[in-house]
């Protein structure tokens, strides 16, 4: 597969896998500068519990024949989905992923019996469905027998390392995606193994060492270095090499807010996971269910494809003409409202139009990341602008409606996949052996306009009316 080479253009090449929700991605770059050379993509099955398999072969399909030469490859996955093996290494069940949230009164036990300030003091979070740490109690409630025989836990991103390392049975992770299990601390940099085998009442099962942010983990059949991997949130972050006081906001499946700190956080109220980053920082993230699908499934309820759905939306005032949607689709996780369904109000027979009905959609999603915004700023995040990337990103209704909803400048870096990216540049640094990740160029990122007062006023009513509607409809 592949071999130690260089690219076509005498540069060694690195490449980055992003095992996101709905995509397997792969990006080949520059290990010396970071262009992105070639790329590949591979979609994954729906559902919310998938067999790790298919993520094995969407990658197969994703770097076929981009992949053959190059000489370090890292993976940033999706957070926290559980894939519990046996001592044979072999997939006990299909992973639960981050968005399966069948571990919502596990995760409400969980915090009943020990107490959301000392989940948050121990590990950063305090435990939501999404949580690996909930799966866990989930499984040793609902299979006791399929749980009786895991004999490692593990994420995504670690299994899919452990799949190019051929091993599996040493795994090993980074301080990024360990910190969204649950079980381990990012302030002491350690596990909580008490934690995790008072969530599974078992004995802990095996877990991965955590490695250093350029550590490698071993190499390919071929002998391509493999770098620790990351989460996918920490990946984007190493992918656009985020400098203080910017804060991502990504719309992919789910919808992220975050930023780098170089100190842990803690938030009892559970809003802000206090996760760590991929560089050796830390990475405050708030983190909805609900993002990019509410437009698609908007578009679909319109019966219009995403241009037309975009055009829609442009075509409608700021506010929807007072159509409010609250966007819970598949539950929520920020605000924790696991069984919560959408609400779309405020029709009247003249504003019920297609164009506020898509417009709402956007605004809607913008407004629980704006909330995202407010509770980064109440862990001590300054929020100076906004970066905007993930899927969605691409909407030029998003674009429009994002400066205004969140009252801040707002920048779209160039269409690239920054989790991939970042991925890559974590392989690159294995590969260099560095203290410091190589410092790779970005590419121009378009400035949207910033918001003007009336932009202002507008996104201060649309917030408020969002507000409002959520706390008549979920009391929260
Ligand atoms: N122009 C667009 N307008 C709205 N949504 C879009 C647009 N382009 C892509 N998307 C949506 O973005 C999502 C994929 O985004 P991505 O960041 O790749 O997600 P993930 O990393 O979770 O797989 C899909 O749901 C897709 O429909
Ligand atoms: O659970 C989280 C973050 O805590 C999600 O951000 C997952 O990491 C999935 O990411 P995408 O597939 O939506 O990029």
């Amino acid at each position: 597969m592949m071999h130690q080479g260089v690219g076509r253009s005498g540069e060694p090449l690195v490449a980055g896998v992003d095992l996101s929700t709905q995509a397997t991605k792969v990006v080949v770059c520059e290990a010396r500068t970071g262009k992105v050379v070639r790329d590949g993509r591979a979609p994954h099955p729906e559902g919310t519990e998938v067999h790790p398999t298919a993520w094995w072969q969407a990658f197969t399909e994703a770097s076929a024949g981009i992949v053959d030469d190059v000489v370090a490859i890292g993976v940033a996955g999706q957070q926290h989905g559980l894939v519990p093996l046996d001592e044979r290494c072999e997939i006990v069940r299909p992973a639960l992923l981050w968005n399966d949230t069948r571990s919502a009164r596990a995760a409400e036990d969980l915090v009943a019996e020990l107490g959301a300030q000392t989940w948050a003091a121990a590990v950063g979070t305090v435990p939501v469905a999404s949580l690996t740490v909930t799966k866990l109690r989930w499984m040793a409630e609902h299979e006791p027998a399929l749980a009786d025989r895991v004999s490692s836990v593990l994420l995504p991103h670690d299994w899919l390392t452990g799949m190019l390392t051929s091993a599996l049975d040493q795994p090993v992770t980074d301080r990024g995606d360990a910190s969204g299990t649950g079980y381990w601390s990012p302030g002491d940099g350690s596990y909580r193994k008490d934690l995790l085998a008072h969530a599974f009442g078992r004995r802990s099962p095996r877990v991965p060492e955590v490695l250093g942010p350029g550590d490698p983990a071993g190499e390919t059949r071929t002998g391509a270095v493999v770098s620790a991997g990351t989460g996918d949130n920490m990946g984007a972050a190493l992918g656009l090499d985020l400098a203080p006081g910017d804060v991502v906001v990504s719309l992919g499946t789910s919808g992220t807010v975050f930023a780098l700190s170089p100190t842990p956080t803690t938030d009892p109220s559970g809003t802000v996971a206090g996760f760590a980053d991929a560089s050796g920082r830390f990475l405050p993230l708030v983190c909805t269910l609900n993002a990019a699908r509410v437009l698609t499934a908007a578009a679909t309820m319109l019966g219009v494809d995403l241009a037309e759905f975009d055009r829609l939306a442009c075509a409608a005032p700021p506010g929807a003409g007072g159509l409010v949607l609250l966007p819970y689709l598949d539950g929520e996780r920020t605000p924790n409202l696991p069984d919560a369904a959408g609400t779309l109000s405020g029709l009247r027979r003249d504003t019920m139009t297609p164009e506020n009905v898509a417009r709402a959609a956007v605004e809607g999603m913008l407004c629980g990341l704006a909330a995202g915004l407010d509770a980064l700023r109440d862990v001590g995040v300054t929020v100076r602008r906004v970066h905007l990337i993930g899927g969605a990103a691409q909407s030029k209704a998003v674009r429009t409606a994002a400066p205004i909803v969140f009252g801040l400048p707002v920048t779209v870096p160039a269409p690239a996949e920054y989790v991939a990216i970042g991925a890559a540049r974590q392989a690159a640094w294995a590969l260099a052996g560095t203290p410091e990740p190589p410092a790779w160029q970005r590419e121009d990122e378009a400035r949207l306009a910033e918001p003007k007062d009336t932009d202002r006023s507008a996104g201060e009513r649309i917030r408020h009316e969002h507000r409002a509607l959520r706390r008549a409809v979920h009391r929260t």
